[in-house]
């Protein structure tokens, strides 16, 4: 991902992620992806906050579809979807990397990964709930939620919101030491598995599609809520200078 300066899920970069992926995944000689930052120490900032903050709610709708397309489409890519984590990973960023199957973590304490919505003012929608629960167990998503925890790596791993935590120089070779053994796998027998796992937690967003943007829209169109994450943007640019 190289959408610098913190690879922040914008309408612009989502849509040439989902380009990105239906070409691999249409390309038949592609089996596997490694999802990995260019910008160095962040993997990604998570969903744009610019995206959600002074815009009309023609423009909301329009930009959660995205964020709902990004997530059907790698949570149920037929591809080995390995995430090597070389940054901090808060909130939409760590979404991004719960779709994927296996996820590499270097070891740095400064880079934190969770779902911190609830930090901003935001509440997480049950999707992203959904798979995290899937991933580390409903007690410890429902702590992790509610105090909007942002993981460090030994923690991370230890709660499972990561699979392996190796030193920051060997992230992608061990990326793709995994996706060997994966790729190893017969791909139908694996495919099939994965889609077993996964659909009926993607059917329950795809059966509320529209309602979802309808609640997100409403949501995000409050007054209170539009205060927070423009003081919470305030900050974060505050804090440069
Ligand atoms: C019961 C009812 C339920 C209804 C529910 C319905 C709907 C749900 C509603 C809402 C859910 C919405 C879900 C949102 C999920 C998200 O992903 S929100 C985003 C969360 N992200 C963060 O909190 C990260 C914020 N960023 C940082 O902490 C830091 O920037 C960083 C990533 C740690 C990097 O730090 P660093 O010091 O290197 O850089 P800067 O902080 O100086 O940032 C540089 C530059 O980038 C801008 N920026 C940072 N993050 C974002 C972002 N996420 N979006 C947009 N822009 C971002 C920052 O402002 C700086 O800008 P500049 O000053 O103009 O250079």
């Amino acid at each position: 991902m190289r959408n610098p300066p913190v690879n922040s899920l914008s309408l612009e970069f989502l849509t040439e992620l989902l380009i990105s992926l239906e070409k691999l995944e249409n390309d038949k000689t592609f089996h596997g992806i490694i999802i990995t930052s260019d910008c160095p120490g962040i993997f990604s900032a998570g969903l744009d906050l610019t995206e959600m903050c002074g815009r009309d709610p023609e423009h909301y709708a329009e930009y959660w579809k995205a964020v709902q397309e990004m997530w059907l489409r790698f949570y149920l890519s037929n591809l080995v979807v390995i995430a090597a984590i070389n940054g901090v990973s808060p909130a939409g960023g760590c979404l991004l990397s719960l779709t994927c199957d296996y996820r590499v973590l270097a070891n740095n304490p400064k880079y934190a990964i969770g779902l911190n919505e609830t930090l901003l003012g935001i509440v997480a929608p049950f999707w992203f709930k959904d798979t995290l629960v899937n991933t580390i167990g409903h007690r410890s998503a429902e702590r992790a939620l509610q105090l909007g925890l942002l993981f460090p790596p030994a923690e991370a791993l230890r709660v499972g919101v990561v699979d392996q935590v190796v030193p920051e120089d060997q992230v992608q070779s061990t990326a793709r030491l995994v996706m060997a053994q994966w790729l190893d796998i017969p791909d139908h027998a694996r495919q099939l598995t994965k889609t077993l796992m996964r659909k009926p937690t993607a059917d329950r967003l795809l059966t509320e599609r529209d309602a979802d943007i309808q609640n997100f829209v409403r949501f995000i169109c409050k007054d209170s809520i539009q205060k927070s994450l423009h003081a919470y943007l305030e900050k974060l640019k505050q804090k440069k200078g």
